[in-house]
């Protein structure tokens, strides 16, 4: 089975700063963008493809291929509501496995109202088979550290650990992604609480890149993150000045500032929302500027 070496092999390496061993994700139409970005990226970067609405299942696999072949490590995701039938998911399995050697998923249940198909939840993904079946080693569950609309957060615990021990039973290694949030405290709290709860598997922290506020707090709404006035000061935007662009400048150095050991393995996952290479550049500085 696979380990935690496996997932990084930096995971029980204490972190040069907080943005070693990140991971980015890509859209399935950004290939282009990919290309572009590829020589601000360290080789072996974990590079995940989404599962987003008007996005073909080969323009995916062309671009896990793209991932490959750039020389990063591809990651899957799976939208469980999106998935329209079993079928389905065995012919993108077969495909991104035999193409792009795919060896992480990244499962989320995903926005529909009702499933589009046979899945409601992930955790029925994880446990059709399917995943083990084409040489699947880790598999990624969601976190949620501002909660979610449609489950209390007791509920996201049970459903955690549910999907955890569902993957370890089908002879994989889990990790938790988490949601993008704007909030460290939350972060910071919502960590520690899992860790008291005794789930220690890795996390990757989900931080927004850096862009344009108009966009950031667009997407906030569209994915039920928080972004109320004293979040986004701390993060360093105003809500009365919405023109320009912001990083993650305050919200990476308040998270390297109070991470500590009882918070566990933890890495950052960066959402770039479409520019690759502005959060390529933005992350290589930071390093520059904390090594
Ligand atoms: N973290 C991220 O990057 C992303 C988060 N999401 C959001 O996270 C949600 C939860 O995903 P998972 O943690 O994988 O849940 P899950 O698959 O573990 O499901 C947990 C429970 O929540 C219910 N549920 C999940 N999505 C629902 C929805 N859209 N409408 C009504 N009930 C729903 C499921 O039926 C199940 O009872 C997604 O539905 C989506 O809204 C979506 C895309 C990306
Ligand atoms: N609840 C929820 N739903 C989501 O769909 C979602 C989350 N949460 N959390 C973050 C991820 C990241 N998501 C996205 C969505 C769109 C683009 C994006 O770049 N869209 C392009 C056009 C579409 C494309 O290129 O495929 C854009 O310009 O808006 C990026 C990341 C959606 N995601």
């Amino acid at each position: 089975m696979a380990t935690y070496e496996t997932i990084h092999p930096n995971w029980e390496a204490p972190m040069a700063n907080m943005v070693d061993g990140y991971s980015l994700e890509m859209t399935a139409k950004e290939v282009e963008g990919l290309k572009e970005a590829a020589p601000l990226i360290r080789p072996d970067t974990q590079v995940a493809v989404t599962f987003l609405p008007g996005e073909e299942l080969a323009q995916r696999v062309e671009a896990a291929v793209l991932v490959r072949e750039l020389g990063f490590e591809p990651i899957v995701h799976l939208s469980a509501r999106r998935i329209e039938s079993e079928e389905q998911l065995d012919w993108y399995l077969g495909e991104i496995t035999q193409k792009a050697g795919v060896k992480r998923v990244f499962i989320i249940a995903g926005d529909p109202p009702e499933p589009e198909g046979p899945y409601s939840d992930s955790l029925q993904i994880i446990e059709t088979g399917l995943l083990e079946k084409h040489g699947i080693e880790i598999v990624g569950v969601g976190g949620h550290p501002e909660g979610h609309p449609n489950n209390t957060a007791e509920e996201l615990w049970v459903w955690m650990q549910k999907k955890i021990d569902a993957v370890r039973a089908h002879g994989m290694t889990p990790l938790v992604v988490t949601q993008f949030a704007f909030d460290d405290d939350a972060i910071v709290a919502w960590l520690a609480e899992m860790r008291d709860r005794g789930i220690d598997v890795p996390v990757r922290l989900g931080v927004p890149g850096p862009a344009g506020i108009k966009r950031l707090l667009g997407f906030a709404k569209r994915c039920g993150v928080g972004a109320s006035a004293s979040v986004m000061k701390k993060y360093g935007i105003s809500l009365t000045n919405l023109i320009g662009s912001a990083g993650p400048d305050k919200l990476v150095g308040n998270l390297e500032k109070k991470l500590t050991a009882r918070h566990g393995r933890v890495r950052l996952h960066f959402y770039p929302f479409g520019a690759l290479t502005p959060c390529a550049e933005w992350i290589n500085d930071y390093h520059a500027r904390n090594s």
